[in-house]
């Protein structure tokens, strides 16, 4: 098993929330430091990690970025290095990026170039979002790169493939949290209180005309409720509901449009169900808008390797807080095919670890030519 995979399985067993990365923070800070030091240089940010590999004759600076957290899934593989931390699952393969970034770091060390390298290792990319913050930190002011590249594990691409389009790949997001309160009483007594069950059940079939009514259809939307709790227990009406899901345009008009009709919504079941609501859109994700000289350039480097398979896919309505990376700094990023039966945030994902030397092998290339010319 190569050294990257066993790094992989290390992470996979320790997912840990956005911004609580502490162990994980702690296996990369100490993998690094068994690496030479002549040429790095270290720092922190909260539960991420900067690292900068100095050229030998630096022109520019390209940045990787990987980021670090678990989703609260429960694990339901039955692979020996499964999650130790019950309730948290590395369902998003961010053990994977970052596996491959330290691939591809070490490998660097090694062998360095003319340009100065930085490796971002970002927390909280499920939420609230590490890349905001981490953009604006200190460290990354001063560490300013000219250019930066990520990946994304796509279940659905064979090993061997990788698929990224210029210009837009992932869409605008909001996160959407609803919470009712109406009044509570005995199930015997319905007339005598206001049931947040019912309005809940109403309220999310009614979000559902938005993107069918109110979308243009040729501008993409999803409206996903994930979560919905509420009530006591079964013979009591209950007094309180709580939805949670997430908005996805692929335009910045339309998640307004989107937001609005939300409000309308909402306004509507307080005046139906006689409850107070309150809207919370928690966080935002900017779009993933690759550059489109350097996905093209990339894209053709790419197709030279005789073991890569590159294909020019369609936009996804995942979402990446990589995009306000994008938005300030050019670059692109790219989907990575594992080859799993199931797919991106479910409890059995398995994705081909083969693809992790493959990966480490695609960067260390690309980045050697690009930061050599
Ligand atoms: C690649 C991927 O799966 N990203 C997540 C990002 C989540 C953003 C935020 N928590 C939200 O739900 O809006 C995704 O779910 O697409």
């Amino acid at each position: 098993m190569s050294q990257f995979v066993s790094i992989r399985r290390a992470l996979h067993k320790i997912p840990e929330l956005g911004f609580q990365e502490f162990k994980t923070q702690q296996y990369l800070l100490d993998y690094i430091s068994t690496l030479p030091q002549e040429r790095l240089e270290v720092k922190t940010w909260r539960t991420g990690i900067f690292a900068k590999i100095h050229g030998l004759q630096p022109t520019k600076t390209i940045a990787y970025r990987a980021d670090m957290d678990g989703l609260p899934i429960k694990e339901d593989t039955d692979v020996s290095y499964r999650s130790e931390h019950e309730g948290n699952m590395h369902a998003c393969g961010h053990d994977f990026h970052m596996s491959i970034a330290l691939g591809v770091l070490t490998h660097f060390v090694h062998h360095p170039i003319r340009d100065d390298l930085l490796f971002i290792f970002q927390p909280a990319e499920e939420g609230p979002g590490g890349a905001l913050p981490m953009l604006e930190s200190d460290t990354m002011k001063q560490w300013m790169p000219d250019m930066i590249v990520a990946l994304h594990i796509a279940p659905e691409y064979p090993v061997g493939t990788i698929a990224t389009k210029e210009g837009l790949l992932f869409a605008n997001t909001s996160e959407l949290f609803i919470d009712l309160k109406g009044k509570g009483g005995h199930a015997a007594f319905p007339h005598l209180a206001n049931d947040m069950v019912v309005a809940a059940c109403s309220l999310v079939t009614q979000l559902q005309s938005i993107v069918a009514r109110n979308v243009d259809p040729l501008d993409s939307a999803v409206i996903t409720i994930g979560k919905i709790s509420g009530g006591t227990v079964q013979n009591v009406i209950a007094e309180r509901a709580r939805l949670e899901g997430t908005i996805r345009t692929l335009s910045v008009e339309s998640m307004q449009k989107v937001k609005e009709r939300i409000e309308a919504i909402v306004k509507g079941i307080e005046i139906a169900y006689q409850c107070e609501a309150t809207i919370d859109y928690g966080s935002l994700y900017h779009q993933v808008y690759n550059d489109e000289t350097l996905t093209k350039e990339f894209m053709n480097f790419a197709k030279q390797l005789s073991d890569v398979h590159v294909v020019r896919c369609k936009e996804a309505m995942t979402g990446e807080d990589f995009g306000y990376m994008l938005a300030k700094i050019p670059g692109f990023m790219f989907w990575l095919g594992v080859d799993s039966p199931y797919g991106l945030h479910h409890a059995k994902l398995a994705p081909d670890e083969r693809a992790i030397d493959k990966a480490i092998s695609l960067l260390a290339s690309y980045i050697s030519w690009k930061g050599n010319n």
